[in-house]
């Protein structure tokens, strides 16, 4: 039986409505009440694994699951060996350097040298800063990356933008955007090499649905 890894969060109500569309139910996993972290979708044809965003390139690179629905960020700061198959067209965001809107910094390369950049995307960061020969202390933060430069700890920031939102909210502004992300659908290399339990016939499915919008 086919399993693949759904990331807990954000992208997962997309997640479950495109599987949907393709005959997989995995809704179960939207029931708040639910604390069950496997389940078999309602025709008994797949496995569902509920893990964190980050880790289901993880699972998918080790065969533990053959599929996976993953943002484009985290490939880009993880760079797992998996196949990259399909944009899904939903979960748009974008990697951007952000810093306190009333600083002087209108580019990032008006930020100092060995100035400090806090980030949870900490190899995005230094990937980017390193293509400037700017050198900078990238400070590796969980989350609420923006209280980085409120509080006066980092000039700036490399985060997941959206609506734009909790940088407005946070007297915070965009000076550059590195790339912009949506979601992905990866594969196990081998597994997909091999077309285990017809794994090609499912991502034709979902390739021909997210061109046919849901
Ligand atoms: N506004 C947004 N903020 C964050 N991520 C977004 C947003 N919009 C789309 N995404 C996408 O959703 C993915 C998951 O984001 P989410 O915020 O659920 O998890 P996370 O906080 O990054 O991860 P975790 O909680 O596992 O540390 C991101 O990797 C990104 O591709
Ligand atoms: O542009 P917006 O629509 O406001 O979205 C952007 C925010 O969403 C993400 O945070 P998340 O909610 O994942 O929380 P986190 O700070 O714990 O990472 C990201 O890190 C930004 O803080």
């Amino acid at each position: 039986m086919l399993t693949v890894a759904l990331p807990k969060g954000e992208l997962l109500k997309n997640s479950i409505r495109l599987l949907q569309s393709v005959g997989l139910d995995f809704s179960a996993f939207l029931d708040s009440t639910n604390r069950q972290l496997q389940i078999t979708d309602a025709s008994g044809q797949a496995k569902g694994l509920l893990v964190r965003g980050q880790d289901v390139p993880v699972y998918v690179e080790y065969g533990q699951a053959q599929l996976g629905i993953i943002g484009y960020d985290v490939l880009r700061e993880k760079k797992p060996q998996v196949a990259h198959l399909v944009d899904l067209q939903f979960g748009y965001c974008r990697m951007s350097v952000a810093v306190k809107a009333s600083s002087a910094y209108k580019s990032p390369l008006d930020l100092p040298a060995h100035g400090r950049v806090a980030s949870k995307y900490v190899n995005c960061a230094r990937e980017y800063f390193h293509s400037l020969d700017l050198p900078v202390e990238i400070v590796p933060l969980y989350g609420s990356v923006e209280l980085g430069p409120i509080t006066g700890m980092s000039e700036a920031i490399v985060d997941l933008v959206s609506t734009g939102r909790t940088l407005r909210e946070n007297g915070l502004i965009e000076i550059t955007t590195l790339y912009e992300s949506t979601a992905r659908l990866i594969a196990h290399p081998l597994s997909y090499r091999l077309n285990m339990g017809n794994l090609s016939d499912l991502i034709e499915k979902l390739r021909k649905t997210v061109l046919i919008p849901i």
